[in-house]
């Protein structure tokens, strides 16, 4: 199988049977196919958000179906979706989110102990990510002692910490200036390239956009190839 991810006619709309309905997504296909990353762009208001939690299995569709690797989730009971997210989705968000009173290396062992993962294992892992993104001096730290490109690595570490097959990321340099912003997003292009993972990954930037391998354009309900 090689689509990790696939939505099929997904339908979305809000205040559904009053005047103030809104027809966010409508007849809305994608597949992500193995090792891909999808830039989505689109201007504000367009569902962006939407889409992307209803593909992060945090939201449910009106119709149409969210498959992860081959399984139909859209209409799956709230444990079978919560063990899905936490097993095969990572997420990035504009801001870090992580948990202020832990350093760097706890807030990548943490996700993995709740996976099952045993402490030495999860830290031996929390170290090699940090390798990877380049802060292996700043492991021990909290959040507040570091910088803001800094802080969006470490959630970068965390979003892998469990082997995710999708990562589903939601302008994750957003908040940074744009010399970081370009630096931080070049790091988390290699350790997506590095560890091969399947990513959907919003942004306004499109310089940014493409430096993917694909880009599309959300607008009108639907998705457009750039
Ligand atoms: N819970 C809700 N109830 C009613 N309308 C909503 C709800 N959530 C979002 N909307 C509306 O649906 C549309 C799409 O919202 P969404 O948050 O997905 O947009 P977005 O593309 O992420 O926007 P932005 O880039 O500005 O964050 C907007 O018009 C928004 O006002």
């Amino acid at each position: 199988m090689s689509d990790v991810l696939v939505l099929s006619a997904l339908e979305k709309r809000y205040n559904r049977g009053k005047p103030n309905e809104i027809v966010v997504l409508q007849n809305l296909s994608l597949r992500i196919p193995k090792g891909q990353v999808t830039a989505l762009v689109a201007p504000s208001g367009a569902g962006k958000s939407t889409l992307l939690h209803i593909a992060g299995l945090l939201d449910t569709p009106d119709s149409g179906t969210v498959e992860l690797e081959g399984t139909d989730l859209s209409g799956a009971r709230d444990g079978v979706r919560t063990a899905a997210r936490r097993e095969k989705l990572g997420f990035v968000y504009q801001f870090h989110h992580l948990l202020p009173e832990f350093s760097a290396t706890e807030n990548i062992v943490l996700p993995q102990l709740a996976n099952g993962v045993a402490r030495k294992a999860a830290e031996a892992r929390a170290a090699d990510l940090l390798g990877r993104v380049g802060l292996t001096s700043r492991a021990a730290h909290r959040p507040s002692a570091l910088s803001g490109g800094e802080q969006q690595r470490v959630a970068f570490c965390r979003a892998l910490a469990n082997g995710p097959s999708l990562l589903l990321a939601d302008e994750p340099t957003g908040n940074l200036d744009p010399t970081t912003s370009d630096t931080v997003f070049d790091v988390l292009m290699e350790l997506v390239r590095e560890t091969g993972l399947s990513a959907l990954i919003a942004t306004h930037n499109l310089a940014l956009a493409a430096k993917m391998d694909r880009v599309l354009r959300l607008d009108a309900g639907g998705l457009t190839e750039e």
